[in-house]
């Protein structure tokens, strides 16, 4: 058996201009070590996912939580950043050192604080994930507007699906008290460009753009022997890492390749194929990239993911529904929380704990999470162990 997800805590995603970083940190920490049931000097090594880029001033973050407990002192802390795939990156790390039988009892926290700053420091700050020696000062947003454009100039124009994902994204995320933004948009609305749904990255409008947000997730994971301790335990039947090279010119960029060799490796790793999984979070910072994981996952052939939202593949109620939390798009996209969140979004899901976003088949979860254009990928498969 593989390490177990024994309990995780989420604070509310927005603009959180009242909560300071340590405040999110210790709100997350504190309701996920509650909910596991342990005591702050049993977590034996923390990890924290952190982005920032001086977003806010953040040196030692990850030492921030020691606020919350006395009994937290003295344990090891460690910030991990991999650009917008931080909060996996923490988990993923904390995996390893609890496979190696150095940890017993982790805590994994997932943080980011955007709103410190406005839309053009933020999208400064995210930039410099991207490769500077030949996609210096361009944000975010122009990549995967690029990706777009070179997706619509060889699959034609997918405007229109584009806009059915943004909707269906937003009406999931009603379901979801924590997400930062609980407003359905209809198609019209999302397909079309105005005053209030400007172009932000041609062909991405704004509501092809995840949110910029605050917020924080949190994850006790412990090790398999311990599992059966704890009222509930959510299994990694897979957990792989995937990095691709950085530069945009080495790669075929109608394609997530690495995003795709990443979930071959999980469903291998797993032992189980895509029909076998109930709902999946994937990481939908702009509408093209959901749209092009849903081909990187197997979902549907390369040029045709408009067909899965078509057919109502990815809806709630469908065979494979995305996002049932309402994704980065309108849960909120707080960078270094991201990973964490899906994961937290995901244990909830296959222990029948999702409330009102509880998927029809939740026994198999799949979570992916991408740093950059498809560079840094982690894609989980959970399962309820018990
Ligand atoms: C690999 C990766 O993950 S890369 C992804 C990294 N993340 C990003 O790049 C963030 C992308 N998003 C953005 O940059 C911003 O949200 C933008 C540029 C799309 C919009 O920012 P701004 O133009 O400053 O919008 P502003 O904050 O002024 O909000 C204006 C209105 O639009 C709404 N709004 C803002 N962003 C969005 C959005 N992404 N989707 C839908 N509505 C939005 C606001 O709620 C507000 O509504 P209101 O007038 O009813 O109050």
């Amino acid at each position: 058996m593989q390490p177990c997800i024994t309990g995780w805590g989420h604070t509310k995603f927005g603009a959180l201009k009242e909560q300071s970083l340590e405040d999110l940190i210790i709100a997350a920490a504190d309701e996920a070590l509650t909910h596991a049931g342990v005591a702050a000097e049993d977590v034996d090594g923390i990890w924290l996912g952190h982005f920032n880029s001086g977003m806010v001033p953040d040196a030692f973050a990850s030492s921030l939580v020691m606020g919350l407990d006395d009994g937290l002192r003295f344990t090891p802390a460690t910030r991990c950043e991999n650009a917008c795939a931080s909060g996996s990156a923490a988990i993923y790390n904390a995996l390893n050192a609890i496979r190696a039988g150095q940890t017993k009892i982790a805590l994994v926290i997932g943080v980011e604080k955007m709103t410190d700053l406005d839309t053009a420091g933020v999208t400064k700050a995210l930039a410099g994930a991207s490769y500077q020696k030949e996609e210096s000062g361009v944000s975010f947003p122009q990549i995967f507007g690029r990706i777009a454009g070179q997706y619509f100039q060889r699959f034609g124009d997918q405007g229109a699906a584009l806009a059915q994902i943004a909707v269906k994204n937003h009406a999931n995320a009603m379901a979801n008290p924590l997400a930062h933004m609980q407003k359905a948009v209809n198609f019209e609305f999302c397909n079309a460009v105005s005053d209030k749904n400007p172009m932000i990255a041609a062909p991405l409008r704004m509501t092809d753009c995840s949110l910029i947000s605050d917020g924080a997730a949190a994850l006790v994971i412990v090790a398999p022997e311990l599992a059966e301790d704890f009222p509930q335990a959510v299994t990694f039947r897979a957990a792989e890492q995937v990095n691709d090279f950085m530069p945009m010119s080495r790669r075929d960029m109608t394609e997530l390749t690495g995003p795709r060799v990443a979930f071959d490796k999980a469903f291998a790793a797993a032992g189980v194929g895509l029909d076998d999984i109930g709902f999946a979070e994937v990481h939908d910072c702009f509408t093209i990239a959901e749209l092009m994981i849903y081909e990187a996952m197997g979902l549907k052939p390369k040029g045709h993911g408009a067909e899965a939202v078509a057919e109502g593949i990815v809806m709630k109620g469908g065979k494979l529904p995305v996002n049932l939390s309402g994704g980065l798009k309108a849960k909120g996209h707080p960078v270094g929380a991201t990973g964490v969140s899906m994961h937290v979004m995901a244990a909830r899901q296959v222990t029948g704990n999702a409330g009102d976003m509880q998927a029809d088949r939740s026994d198999l979860g799949l979570v992916f999470n991408m740093g950059g254009s498809g560079v840094a990928n982690y894609c989980s498969v959970l399962e309820a162990a018990k």
